[in-house]
C-alpha cells in the first residue's frame, strides 16, 4: 500500500479518497477549481460528523443508515471511516452484520454504484486483463466471495457483493488498515437462486453454477492472475458455500498467501469465547464434551481448530476428535451416515442414529453446545433447559446470523438455564435482565479476528498464514478480556474497545509470523511503535495521502 494516493485524475468533488468537501479551505478551492462548487462554510472534519450523525439520527431505520452511510463511503472516505470509527458498537451492526444481510437481500434493487471487481466466469481465459482494470496497482488484499453462502442467507449470488465491501471496510474500522490497496471481489459463478434469475433487475449470471471441477480452474485463474499482477496480495476468501470454502482452502492454503474467515476467523473467535468460558468455569479444554448443530465449512472450520488446540493441551488428534460430536439436517455426525464428506468424517463416533437434537443433548451430555447451522430456533426450549439440568454453567454459542437465524436468543438461553449459561451469538443482542441481574451476551464474531490478523500480515508481509497465527489470535483476544468482565460474564472485549483490542491482537500475532520465519521483512526494535507507525487514522492529514 504505498502508492501515492496524491494524484487522481477525478475532479476533487467526486474523489472520494481525497474529498473534503467543506473542509476544503480557501486557497485550497482556490487552487483545486472547487470555488463556488461548495458552499462558503469552511469546516472541520469533526462538523461535518456532526452533521453525518445528525443526518443519521433523522432515518428511520438502520437499512436506510446503511444506505446513507454506504453513499457516504463513495462520496468521501475520510468522514465514512471517521464516524463508523468514532463508535464501533453502534455502527457495527450498521455497516456491517446484521444490517447488511437485508442489504445484501436486494442489493440488485438498491445498487447505484459498483463497488467492487465483478468477475464473471463468462470472463474465464481473461481474468488477468479485467483485474488489470481495478485503478489501485499496489492491492494487498481481495476479499473475493462466489455469493454461494453469504452469511445465513444461503446462495444470492451476485448480490453477495455487499460483503466483500462490508469486510474490508472492516479492515480499515476494527484494525486501521489503510482503504487503498484493498479489492472487494465478487465471483459470478451463476446461482443456484431462481428467484434471482427470474428477477428481471438481477444483476448477475443467470445460469447454474459449474461443476466444482470448472470452479476450480477458475479459481487456478485467478489466483495465478494475482500472482502475476500483486505479487504482495494476500486473498481472503469469504462466504463461499461450505463445499467449495473448504476444497479451495485445502488447494491454496499451502501455496499462496490466502486464508478463509468463515473456516479460520469464526474457529478463532469461537476459541476465544470458549477460553474465556472456561476460565469463568474455572476447567480445561480437555474436560469439554463438545456437540455441534451445524457442520458446514464454520462448523467444520471450529472442530478442526479445537483439535489444534486440544493436542496443544497434550491430546493425541484421536483423542482430540472423541471430544466433539457434530450434527448437521441430516442427523447426528456417526458411521451409518452415508453422506458424509471426508472433513466430517473423522468426528463419525458410535451412536445409535438420531435427528433429534435434545436427544443427541441427553446421551452425549455435552459441556458446549454450538449452533452454526442457520436453523433459526434450533436450540429450543427442551435443549437449552436439558443443557442446564447437565451444566451448572453451559456454555451455550448460537452462531447462526443474521439474527432471525440464531438458533436461540440470548433471552431464551439465560431464561431456560435461570441466568447461568455463558452465552453468545454471532450478532449483537442487547442486555437481558433476569432476577433484577444484568447479563450481557457476547457477540462471537469474526470481526474481532480477520482485521487483527490481515493487519499483522500486511505489516509483516507474512508469505503464508497459518492455523497457528490464528490460535494466536484467539489466545491475545480472549486475554484482553479484563478479570472484572469476566465477573460479568462477558466473553469477549467490549466492541468500543475494538480498534485498540485488535492492534493489540495484530502486536502478537506479528510476533509470532517474525518467530516463525515467515516474515518478508526485517524485525523491528520496537514492533509496537513500529506497528503504531502504520495505522490509517481518519484525519484530512498529509498521511493519509490527502
Ligand atoms: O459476517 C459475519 O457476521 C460472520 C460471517 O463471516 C458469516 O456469517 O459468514
Ligand atoms: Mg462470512
Amino acid at each position: 500500500m504505498t502508492s501515492d494516493r496524491t494524484a487522481s485524475s477525478l475532479p476533487p468533488l467526486l474523489d472520494a479518497v481525497h474529498n473534503r468537501e467543506t473542509a476544503f479551505t480557501n486557497e485550497e478551492r482556490h487552487k483545486n477549481g472547487t470555488l463556488g462548487l461548495l458552499p462558503d462554510a469552511v469546516e472541520t472534519l469533526d462538523r461535518q460528523m456532526e452533521r453525518v450523525l445528525w443526518q443519521l439520527d433523522s432515518k428511520s431505520n438502520d437499512l436506510e443508515r446503511f444506505l446513507h452511510l454506504n453513499g457516504l463511503s463513495q462520496r468521501n472516505e475520510t468522514l465514512f471511516f471517521k464516524v463508523v470509527m468514532s463508535d464501533p458498537k453502534r455502527f457495527l451492526p450498521i455497516v456491517y452484520d446484521p444490517t447488511i444481510a437485508d442489504a445484501c437481500l436486494q442489493y440488485n434493487r438498491l445498487f447505484e454504484r459498483p463497488q467492487g471487481l465483478y468477475l464473471s466466469l463468462r470472463h474465464k481465459g481473461h481474468v488477468k486483463e479485467i483485474l488489470a482494470n481495478w485503478p489501485e496497482k499496489d492491492v494487498r488484499f481481495i476479499c473475493v466471495s462466489s455469493g454461494g453462502r453469504i452469511l445465513g442467507l444461503g446462495d444470492i449470488g451476485a448480490n453477495g457483493m455487499g460483503i466483500p465491501v462490508g469486510k474490508l471496510q472492516l479492515y480499515t474500522a476494527c484494525a486501521a488498515i489503510p482503504p487503498q490497496g484493498l479489492m472487494p471481489m465478487l465471483l459470478d459463478i451463476g446461482t443456484t437462486n431462481q428467484k434471482l434469475i427470474d428477477d428481471p433487475l438481477y444483476l448477475g449470471l443467470r445460469q447454474a453454477p459449474p461443476s466444482s471441477d470448472e470452479l476450480d480452474a477458475f479459481v487456478d485463474e485467478l489466483v495465478a492472475a494475482i500472482q502475476e499482477l500483486y505479487p504482495h496480495c494476500c486473498l481472503h476468501f469469504e462466504d463461499w458455500k461450505g463445499d467449495d470454502a473448504i476444497r479451495l482452502l485445502a488447494r491454496y492454503r499451502d501455496k499462496i498467501l490466502c486464508y478463509n474467515d468463515d473456516i479460520q476467523g469464526t474457529a478463532a473467535i469461537t476459541i476465544a469465547g470458549l477460553d474465556t468460558a472456561l476460565s469463568i468455569k474455572g476447567e480445561a479444554l480437555k474436560e469439554q464434551r463438545i456437540l455441534f448443530y451445524g457442520a458446514g465449512s464454520a462448523g467444520i472450520g471450529i472442530a478442526n481448530m479445537i483439535v489444534s488446540a486440544l493436542q496443544d493441551e497434550g491430546l493425541s488428534e484421536t483423542d482430540a476428535r472423541a471430544r466433539i460430536s457434530m450434527m448437521d439436517i441430516n442427523g447426528l455426525i456417526e458411521p451409518s451416515r452415508q453422506d458424509l464428506n471426508p472433513s466430517q468424517k473423522v468426528f463419525a463416533h458410535s451412536h445409535a442414529a438420531t435427528k433429534d437434537l435434545a436427544e443427541a443433548v441427553k446421551s452425549i451430555k455435552p459441556t458446549v453446545l454450538i449452533g452454526v447451522s442457520t436453523n433459526a430456533g434450533g436450540f429450543t426450549e427442551e435443549v437449552v433447559r436439558t443443557m442446564a439440568s447437565i451444566n451448572d454453567k453451559p456454555v451455550i454459542f448460537a452462531l447462526s446470523n443474521p439474527t432471525d437465524k440464531a438458533e436461540c436468543t440470548a433471552e431464551q438461553a439465560y431464561r431456560w438455564t435461570d441466568g447461568r449459561a455463558l452465552f453468545a451469538a454471532g450478532v449483537q443482542f442487547d442486555d437481558v435482565t433476569l432476577n433484577g441481574k444484568t447479563l450481557t451476551p457476547g457477540q462471537a464474531n469474526n470481526f474481532y479476528i480477520f482485521p487483527a490478523v490481515a493487519l499483522a500480515v500486511w505489516a509483516t508481509q507474512a508469505r503464508r498464514i497459518t492455523d497457528e497465527v490464528f490460535l494466536e489470535a484467539a489466545k491475545a483476544t480472549a486475554e484482553q478480556v479484563t478479570a472484572e468482565q469476566r465477573a460479568h460474564g462477558l466473553l469477549f472485549p467490549p466492541q468500543k474497545d475494538v480498534l485498540r483490542v485488535e492492534i493489540n491482537t495484530a502486536i502478537k500475532i506479528a510476533r509470532q509470523i517474525f518467530k516463525s520465519g515467515l516474515a518478508q521483512v526485517p524485525e523491528p526494535e520496537d514492533i509496537v511503535d513500529w506497528i503504531e507507525s502504520k495505522l490509517y487514522r481518519p484525519e484530512y492529514t498529509s498521511a493519509n495521502g490527502q
